[in-house]
């Protein structure tokens, strides 16, 4: 069995991470880590947890945490990782954030997207960037994983496999996404009360928000040029999930069956990838509660851009169920082990 912590359980990432592993045949969760409920009853936190979960929380010593476990988990705010972090506890365990700390490889856009000082960048490069399907084989040998933004995974992984083959000019694209309310978290924040959500939409953090550059990063990779894009997250009125409408020009003429035959080259063996057929357009719903990324497109001869569309649920393969993935992969387990997650209806 491995023996997993979590910093930040009563998270609505942690919370999702112990409802995945609680259905994992490998794991077991020894730490429920917490700031605010330090020795109250983990199902007290979260009641759907009575008599599933008997633990009390502990607090987030990640230095005592890190003698009697295999992997831990933070699922904390930004920043919370970087300050802590030393040689002496990856020499332990394994670390999987699910913070940006170690996401973004320039310290400099780091702190200038983020606003604060990153207290740990010598771990930055040995960091690998936990995006499952592109990564891989690195994700196997790591010993820190930075765990994809719920953005950034679902408008990378969209765009990827026609960034990858030059097929849309990269300096034309744009990324419209829309996110449920369980993206901000579970704090208390006046922007996320009921009456400021419900039957309303709203953008925010335009050509600002700190997903731009942990997507222009990958997408640059990808393509193999410096990547500038606009990104408009938005708020709706959903509990989960994320839907990423993304705009770009055509560099060739290609017909819709050369477009999915390039998404099939990189995806038909991907487990938690599923591609459309063109102009079916993917919807939350679809992937709620599951590990699956929805994408579809459409090509528009008018005005020489295809549009690519891709949903998922931020909860899952946005945050704790990629944070899974990564584990299975850091120890050897089938990849998809505690993740056969099928999609809610309605
Ligand atoms: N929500 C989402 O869809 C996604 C979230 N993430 C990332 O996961 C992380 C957690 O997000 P989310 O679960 O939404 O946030 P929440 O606000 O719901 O949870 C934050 C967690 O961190 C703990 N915490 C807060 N402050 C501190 C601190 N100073 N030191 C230690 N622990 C602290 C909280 O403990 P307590 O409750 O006991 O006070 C709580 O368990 C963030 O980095 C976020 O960006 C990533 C992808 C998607
Ligand atoms: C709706 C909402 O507020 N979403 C959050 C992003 C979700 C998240 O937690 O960000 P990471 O994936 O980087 O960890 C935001 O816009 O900051």
């Amino acid at each position: 069995m491995i023996k997993v912590g979590i910093i930040g359980a009563t998270g609505y990432a942690g919370g999702e991470l112990v409802r995945i592993l609680m259905g994992h045949k490998e794991a077991e969760i020894v730490w429920y880590g917490s700031r605010s409920y330090i020795d109250q009853k983990y199902a007290d936190v979260y009641r759907n947890m009575f008599q599933i979960v008997d633990a009390k929380c502990m607090d987030d010593n990640i230095e005592a945490l890190a003698d009697q476990v295999d992997v831990i988990f933070t699922a904390t705010p930004q920043g919370f990782l970087a300050s802590v972090i030393n040689e002496n506890i990856l020499g332990k365990t394994k670390i999987v954030d699910l913070s940006a700390d170690f996401r973004i490889k320039d310290v400099k856009v780091y702190e200038k997207w983020y606003g604060i000082e990153h207290k740990s960048p010598q771990f930055i490069e040995e960091a690998v960037y936990g995006l499952c399907e592109v990564n891989r084989d690195k994700v196997k040998g790591a010993r820190l994983i930075a765990n994809p933004g719920c953005y950034t995974t679902c408008s990378i992984l969209t765009a990827y496999p026609l960034a990858k083959e030059g097929i849309i000019d990269m300096r034309t694209l744009i990324v419209d996404a829309k996110s449920g309310t369980s993206g901000a978290g579970r704090g208390a924040k006046v922007p996320n009360l009921f009456c400021e959500v419900n039957e309303n939409m709203k953008a925010y953090g335009v050509a600002s928000h700190r997903h731009t550059p942990e997507i222009e990063e990958q997408l640059g990779y990808a393509s193999g040029e410096n990547v500038t894009i606009s990104f408009t997250p938005h708020l709706v009125p959903m509990n989960r999930g994320i839907l990423a409408t993304e705009y770009a020009t055509l560099k060739k003429d290609v017909t819709g069956e050369e477009v999915k035959a390039i998404y099939d080259k990189y995806y038909a063996d991907e487990k938690f990838v599923r591609v459309l057929g063109e102009g079916v357009c993917p919807e939350t719903k679809w992937v709620e509660g599951s590990n699956y990324v929805d994408i579809g497109f459409k090509l528009d001869p008018r005005t020489n851009r295809i549009v690519m569309m891709g949903a998922i649920d931020n909860l899952v393969k946005g945050a704790a169920g990629q944070a899974v993935q990564n584990m299975n992969l850091l120890f050897g387990l089938p990849e998809s082990e505690g993740l056969e997650l099928v999609p809610m209806f309605p």
